[in-house]
């Protein structure tokens, strides 16, 4: 399975980084040795997926110790170093969170914080694949379908993660019992992490699938041509409500009017409890050249001005289940943010 990320001994220790840009023509990957190079990646999606920038802020804060240590920097510097780090995306929850778990080995030095951010990416492998296996369950259950047919938005694979995938890790289950007919993977406009990742990852993996254009999808769903819609999150806050990819929430309202479920999953990592609504999530805007462009040829008049967010919030209304490792709730019939509290822990 491709790794997105992992930890390098030799030739330095570093973070090796796989870059998603040069994807699907080219794979090329980034030895990460400092902050700067680190954010950089973080910022131009070299790695990306709220779960991979889990595994990324917790090894993140391990490049930051080392490099303070080789270039003797004040306890300041380094807790200003981290911060950045830390803020370098402000959606996916799980970039600060995987920089706030390992803090607390910082007194014990470099190997323990290394030992910690270890143990968060083998977790988050286990995460994925047991949440894979209860959102098959459910979704065989509640479709009553032998094969069912699957629409899928943004890249949610073992690129997106630390391995195996979140809604790409329910996909794959499903195709591993036989029971997957086929994949819509959504192209995922602007910058085509449906059709360069999610399209590469289901080709390595025999996966049947086509790419539909994102403005498809709503009538996909419309004309039956799919039993369910399945994405990850970037950030699930309090009551439910769910940030991820633009042009989820659009997928979520023609499932509900196409009455086919809309699942999201992710792992317990994604829960932020210390959000109350959807509203206060902060959607993080990208830089203009992105949508005026396509494949670095701009394709918009000069002058024109762009609207770039890079994510949308569904409301928990319009999600039939939150997928986890601890256990699935169901918003949309049982909007109670307890149950979800509990999952969280
Ligand atoms: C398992 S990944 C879940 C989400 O992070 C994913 O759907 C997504 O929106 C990624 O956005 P990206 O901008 O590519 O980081």
């Amino acid at each position: 399975m491709v790794k997105a990320l992992e930890w390098v001994a030799l030739p330095q220790p570093a973070l090796r980084l796989l870059d998603q840009t040069r994807l699907p023509t080219q794979e090329h990957y980034i030895d990460v040795t400092t902050v700067d190079t680190l954010v950089r990646a973080i910022q131009d999606l070299a790695v990306r997926g709220a779960p991979a920038l889990g595994g990324v802020g917790a090894l993140g804060v391990v490049v930051a110790m080392a490099q303070g240590e080789r270039e003797a920097w004040s306890s300041e510097r380094l807790a200003g170093e981290i911060a950045r780090i830390r803020n370098a995306r402000p959606t996916a929850v799980n970039l600060a969170w995987g920089v706030d778990q390992v803090l607390p080995a910082m007194p014990r030095g470099i190997p323990a914080v290394l030992d910690a951010a270890m143990r968060l990416v083998a977790e988050d492998e286990a995460a994925n694949r047991e949440l894979s296996r209860l959102g098959a369950d459910w979704i065989i259950a509640r479709t009553g379908k032998d094969l069912v047919r699957v629409l899928t938005h943004c890249n949610t694979g073992a690129l997106a993660t630390t391995a195996w995938g979140t809604a790409y890790g329910i996909i794959h289950e499903l195709h591993q019992r036989q029971r997957l007919e086929v994949v819509h993977a959504d192209e995922t406009r602007p910058l085509l992490q449906g059709s360069r990742l999610t399209s590469w990852e289901l080709t390595q993996d025999g996966i049947p699938h086509v790419v539909q254009a994102d403005s498809a999808a709503c009538s996909t769903i419309l004309r039956g041509l799919v039993d369910v819609a399945i994405i990850g999150a970037d950030r699930i806050v309090a009551n439910g409500d769910t940030a991820n990819k633009i042009g989820s929430v659009a997928l979520a309202l023609a499932c509900q009017r196409a009455q086919i479920p809309f699942v999201v999953a992710a792992p317990s990592s994604t829960i932020d409890l210390a959000t109350t609504t959807g509203a206060e999530i902060v959607i993080e805007e990208r830089p203009p050249h992105e949508v005026l462009g396509l494949g670095g040829l701009q394709t918009s008049p000069a002058g024109a001005r762009a609207f770039n967010p890079a994510f949308d919030v569904t409301p928990h209304d319009l999600i039939d289940a939150i997928v986890t490792e601890r256990g699935i709730v169901e918003p949309a019939t049982h909007p109670d943010p307890r149950l979800l509290a509990e999952i969280a822990g």
